[in-house]
């Protein structure tokens, strides 16, 4: 293990690594790649403005094909990052890289792949499933034999000693599942391990295994081998080291030559005096920089410029008395990078790296051309559906809540809406009664003028309970204490007025009309018990009214109001709210049990780092997505179902048109809400925040939709954001098929049809862009 790269002389055992060996380049020819991996020029910083922060800057890295290459540095130095970028889960802001021979992400590559084995830092294991679910999962994604992943799983138990394989994950110890995690990357036989530190939380002796196995892995298989870890000394056994600090390679050399250098027994030590000759110098290029931008600026008054800065700095730098490694060149070569202020462009590396014009060429094409789509592979499919399933039934008591929740909330809505209010107590004052004068109230039905207010009062609805009281300020008190919600007032002689009113007719004069009249003086802070109250009153009204007449041999209708609402062309006489509420509800829930399933599902996957590696396994986002929506799909179906059944069957909502129509309409918006929960997903880093943006939109998207209240009562600008929402033109759709019975052919349904379908692509399109620019898609 102490031999030079250079020296390493592997094996080529399989099929595989004959391949991936020789790459054809642009002009047919077919040349040796001795690198698995070149870094050159690589500058990557995260933030913008002033929260910028560079992490790499100018890192040269080279990674021969068969070595083990120990990766060491402080932590927050840059290595995962780098790592990441390696494996194409991020790209650099400028520079070049080459795994195996090609751009990480370009489709000839094959990285991301099965070409790479890749351990995170985090765990990125599902917690609900076995090992040897996990194993078979990752077997599925890679299309791996059975009889191949068997041996695997065989293989790897023993030698990682694993827990028996039917041990969920979620319940092994921190070590345990490393090693789980650490036997994922190893699993497939790649061609290159990246591991970030797969030696964490592992004892001594499993720790001296793992080095061996990667040893034999590099050796007899000529397996190539990048691996992070914190404890310098494990890393002798590699073949290079490169000592990493503030985001640059300080040093690239073999363990030995490490030690010999700095004249150093360890590496730790050697380590420790690199970064000590590090910080001199740094200090000294500073104080460097400093006197030449002094000297710069007295020269610049003088108008007479004698060199730059850059020219100074560099005579300082090398002057400094450091050993001699390759890494010191590269530090000198920063060092004027940082001067320069100035990144190196991607074509720039590309002449770094020496690779050929057309490779350049290839890679700057690629990049043009990043928004391509690659096609699904049915296998990662599978293993992608088969995978949500699992987890979707593992957990049972979600899954029943899941299923149950959005029939749920229909029984909810309507238990406890759409009903008339009960117990309404009004104030009655009868000024018509006064007992000492034979003025009480009697229940006649005949056609005599005789304390028509109690008559009148005989025909108010039970939903009202009279409150008598002996006169109209006390009425007035109680209503202002919220006792009541309205006083009824009969005048003194009420019938009599009332009498004179009916025979005089059109010459009624105003004080008669005034004092014939029955003043109601309503609490009308609660709208909805105000229009109840009132609407009551006036029927009673009718009834009584038209129940006098027929008692004095008239005709019912004579002298009442000319208005007549007749039969309804849709609908019944006093449909109840529910039924004008029931279709907006039923795409309400069914859209945002969607949206937030959606959201929570994909977002924690990504969290936890489970996207990340299956992304790295090989696995495209267009694959994740298709995967998702099926699997959230198929829980629709059932929460549509159940939602239907409990509307018609247990509340008996009417739907007067084609229930297939209906249940259609109701599950594209439902691929709305997954399709909106995928786009707040892509958007959000963690369940929290994914989580208060699905139920942030909630109220305004239920409210504008028209849901609760008819989009017509809207100011015009609010009605054009109403049917600019997803929901709207659905729920509109979704009523005429209820209550009009409305089919296809009408343009307010196959309107809500047509933009549902248009919210769908929008959103997906949207939801891809959103992923590829976040670097979650390729
Ligand atoms: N997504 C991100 N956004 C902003 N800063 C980040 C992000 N990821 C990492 N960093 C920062 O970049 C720096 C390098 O992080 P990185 O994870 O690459 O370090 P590391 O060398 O792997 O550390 P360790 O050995 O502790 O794992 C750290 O300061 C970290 O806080």
């Amino acid at each position: 293990m102490e031999k030079d790269v250079e020296e390493f002389t592997v094996s080529i055992s399989s099929h595989r690594r004959h391949e991936s060996e020789t790459n054809v380049n642009p002009s047919g020819s077919s040349r040796r790649i001795d690198q698995a991996v070149l870094v050159r020029n690589a500058n990557k910083s995260y933030g913008v403005g002033k929260n910028r922060c560079a992490i790499l800057e100018g890192l040269d890295m080279t990674v021969k094909r068969g070595s083990i290459y120990g990766l060491l540095g402080a932590s927050g130095c840059g290595k995962t990052t780098l790592l990441s970028c390696i494996v194409g889960r991020r790209s650099l802001n400028s520079g070049d890289i080459l795994v195996l021979g090609n751009e990480p992400g370009t489709p000839e590559s094959g990285v991301p792949g099965p070409r790479i084995g890749y351990m995170p830092q985090e765990l990125a294991l599902y917690g609900d499933f076995t090992i040897k679910e996990t194993l078979q999962y990752f077997g599925r994604i890679y299309n791996l034999r059975t009889a191949f992943v068997d041996s695997q799983l065989e293989f790897l138990s023993s030698f990682l000693d694993l827990p028996p394989s039917d041990r969920y994950v979620k319940t092994l110890s921190g070590g345990q599942q490393r090693r789980v995690s650490f036997a994922v990357a190893l699993f497939h036989e790649p061609e290159l391990l990246i591991l970030d530190e797969p030696t964490v939380g592992v004892d001594p002796l499993l720790r001296r295994s793992i080095w061996d196995h990667l040893i034999r892995q590099s050796v007899d298989h000529g397996r190539t081998v990048i691996v992070t870890t914190h404890y310098i000394e494990e890393a002798r056994q590699a073949t290079t080291i490169g000592m990493m600090r503030s985001g640059r390679l300080l040093a690239e050399e073999s363990p030995n030559n490490l030690m010999r250098n700095f004249r150093r027994p360890s590496l730790e030590d050697a380590f420790l005096k690199l970064c000590m000759d590090e910080q001199q110098t740094e200090s000294m290029v500073n104080a460097s920089i400093s006197n030449a931008t002094i000297q710069n600026t007295e020269e610049a008054q003088q108008q007479q410029p004698q060199g730059d800065s850059v020219d100074y700095a560099e005579g300082v730098v090398s002057q400094t008395d450091v050993a001699e490694t390759s890494v010191h060149r590269q530090r000198h070569s920063n060092s004027r990078g940082s001067i320069d202020s100035a990144t190196s462009s991607s074509s720039n590396a590309t002449f770094n790296l020496g690779i050929s014009d057309s490779t350049g060429a290839k890679i700057r094409k690629r990049k043009n051309h990043s928004l391509k789509l690659s096609l699904p592979s049915i296998h990662r499919l599978g293993a992608l559906i088969r995978k949500n399933y699992l987890m979707t039934f593992r957990n049972f008591g979600i899954f029943v809540f899941i299923y149950l929740m959005p029939a749920f909330q229909a029984t909810v809505f309507n238990v406890t809406l759409g009903h008339e209010p009960k117990g309404l107590k009004i104030g009655v004052v009868n000024d018509e009664l006064d007992p000492s004068q034979g003025r009480t109230c009697n229940y006649t039905t005949d056609c005599s003028y005789s304390m028509l207010s109690c008559r009148y009062l005989r025909y108010v609805k039970d939903n009202i309970i009279q409150i008598p009281y002996d006169n109209i300020s006390d009425a007035l008190v109680a209503g202002k204490k919220g006792h009541v919600w309205g006083v009824i007032h009969f005048g003194h002689n009420f019938t009599e007025e009332f009498e004179v009113r009916q025979s005089e007719g059109d010459s009624a004069n105003l004080k008669n009309i005034i004092r014939s009249r029955i003043s109601i003086n309503m609490d009308s802070s609660n709208q909805q018990i105000d229009v109840f109250i009132q609407k009551w009153l006036l029927e009673a009204f009718g009834d009584f009214f038209k129940d006098f007449m027929r008692a004095c041999q008239h005709e019912p209708e004579a002298g009442y109001i000319p208005v007549e609402f007749l039969d309804p062309v849709y609908g019944k006489k006093d449909t109840p709210f529910t039924e004008f509420m029931a279709p907006g509800l039923i795409i309400s829930i069914v859209y945002f049990m969607a949206v937030s399933l959606t959201a929570g599902v994909f977002v924690s996957e990504r969290k936890q780092g489970l996207l990340d590696r299956c992304l790295v396994a090989g696995v495209t986002m267009t694959e994740i997505l298709i995967g998702q929506l099926i699997n959230q799909f198929s829980i629709l179906i059932g929460q549509t179902t159940l939602v239907f059944l409990c509307m018609l069957l247990a509340f008996n909502i009417p739907c007067h048109g084609n229930l297939a129509l209906a249940v259609f309409i109701t599950f594209l918006q439902g691929f709305v809400g997954m399709c909106f929960g995928l786009l707040i997903a892509t958007f959000c880093d963690n369940e929290n925040s994914a989580l208060l943006l699905s139920q942030a939109s909630f109220l305004p998207f239920t409210v504008i939709s028209g849901v609760c209240w008819p989009i017509e009562g809207m100011p015009p600008y609010l009605r054009k954001i109403a049917y600019s929402m997803p929901l709207t033109y659905a729920i509109e759709a979704l009523r005429c098929v209820f209550a009009r019975g409305w089919g296809i052919e009408r343009p307010d349904v196959y309107l809500g049809i047509i933009i549902s379908v248009a919210w769908i692509l929008a959103l997906l399109i949207l939801c891809l862009i959103v992923l590829r620019i976040r670097k979650y898609a390729r």
